[in-house]
């Protein structure tokens, strides 16, 4: 199971008084991105692995079923969701690229 490490949180973002204060902050939660979006891309592989073909890969109502789960997300905790889904629709194209990669290594390239 994935563990997330973390920095010492040193301020909200009521509490931030410098530039310095919230760059610091911004980066340890970038570092906490990076980790959950490895973990995101991991399915990525255990999808490749698992669908029965290569046309399963890109799935278009999957794509706007995680868009809308995401937006009705983003009410209950604040985030914008004009910054979370072009992020999320461009996240999921750069996965499905990766899981058309993946699925392509393991199955030796053949279509
Ligand atoms: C992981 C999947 O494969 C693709 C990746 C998706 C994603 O990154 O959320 C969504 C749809 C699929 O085209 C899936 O079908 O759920």
């Amino acid at each position: 199971m994935t563990t997330y490490t973390s920095d010492q949180r040193r301020h909200t973002s009521e509490t931030a008084e410098t530039m310095a204060d919230v760059r610091y902050e911004i980066d340890r939660i970038d570092r906490l991105l990076v980790e959950i979006l490895a973990e995101r891309q991991s399915f990525m592989d255990a999808a490749a692995r698992i669908k029965p073909d290569r046309s399963k890969v890109y799935d278009a109502d999957r794509i706007e079923d995680v868009v809308a789960k995401v937006k009705a997300a983003c009410q209950g905790a604040g985030l914008s969701p004009a910054i979370a889904e072009p992020v999320w629709r461009k996240l999921i194209e750069r996965c499905i690229a990766y899981e058309f990669g993946s699925y392509d290594t393991r199955r030796g390239g053949d279509v």
